[in-house]
């Protein structure tokens, strides 16, 4: 723990829905590139304090789900209700600002800057002040900088990345970049987190570190979570329930064990011909 640091507890968004109730839904949503289906025709829910597990096989649409929610995609066809409020369009940005940050499959940091300055730079959804301001009322800035660096510090003691804090991003073994983008995603107190198999291309140490932290966001800051992962023993633990896509549909919804255990995902994962 760093002992400069004044410990606040740890939050995130205040979005006004109680624990279990509907956070975000996905209403019959299409999605095409062309003659390519990404998504056909998806329903699912997400719920306030889940974690919410999104697999399937290569191709099956998950990533495109993910870019769905998050604005990057606009779908051809469906609806997505986000804290009450329906749309199809929104750009990515809005969606941070309503609260819904995200990581990626390939790490997405500004490489040549530091786990500190990468961090920071997730706090600048919440700057209320542009430059001219701060250049004009310093006192009221400093106090401003000041609150933020005092969340990045208690994130960066969270994620135990102090060691690595003046290091740029792009030295780093990958494992610690994806901790240091958790940390980036974690800097917007989002009240839906996106993870973009966060465990890809780590060691097992650095799953169970991963998943560790991935339990205590959800915890501890009642983060609700949805994620796409590769490793069943990662989803089958993390999870409280797992929604199932093949060939950009829909084939199961529920718990893990319910999951694990249907005859349609069985098919889909040993390559059972459609
Ligand atoms: N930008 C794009 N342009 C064209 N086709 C795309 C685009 N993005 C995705 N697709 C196609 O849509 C389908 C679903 O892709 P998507 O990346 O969502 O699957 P996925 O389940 O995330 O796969 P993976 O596990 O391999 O990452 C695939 O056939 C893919 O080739």
């Amino acid at each position: 723990m760093n002992a400069h640091v004044a410990t606040k507890p740890l939050t995130s968004l205040d979005d006004g829905i109680a624990k279990g109730d509907m956070l975000l839904k996905v209403d019959n949503v299409s999605l095409s590139f062309g003659g390519v289906k990404a998504i056909t025709d998806i329903s699912l829910d997400i719920r306030k304090g889940e974690i919410r597990a999104i697999i399937g096989p290569n191709g099956a649409g998950k990533t495109s789900m993910l870019n769905v929610i998050n604005g990057f995609y606009t779908p051809q066809q469906g609806v997505i209700t986000f804290r009450g409020k329906q749309r199809r369009a929104m750009k990515p940005h809005h969606a941070v600002l309503q609260g819904i940050a995200r990581t990626f499959q390939n790490v997405a940091l500004f490489k040549g800057m530091t786990t500190l300055e990468n961090i920071m730079a997730g706090r600048s959804v919440h700057m209320k002040r542009n430059m001219l301001w701060q250049m004009l009322w310093h006192g009221p800035a400093l106090r401003e900088e000041i609150e933020h660096r005092e969340k990045v510090e208690e994130i960066i003691d969270f994620l135990e990345i102090e060691h690595i804090r003046r290091t740029p991003v792009g030295k780093l073994p990958y494992g610690l970049q994806k901790r240091v983008e958790l940390g980036r995603a974690l800097a917007m107190e989002p009240s839906l987190l996106l993870l973009d198999e966060p465990m890809a291309g780590m060691n097992l140490e650095e799953k169970e570190d991963m998943s560790r932290f991935i339990i205590d966001v959800n915890q501890q800051r009642g983060t609700t979570i949805a994620l796409i992962e590769h490793d069943m023993g990662v989803v089958m633990d993390l999870s409280d329930r797992v929604v199932v896509l093949d060939y950009g549909k829909k084939i199961a919804d529920g718990a893990p064990e319910e999951v694990k255990n249907d005859q349609a995902v069985i098919d889909a994962y040993l390559g059972v011909a459609h």
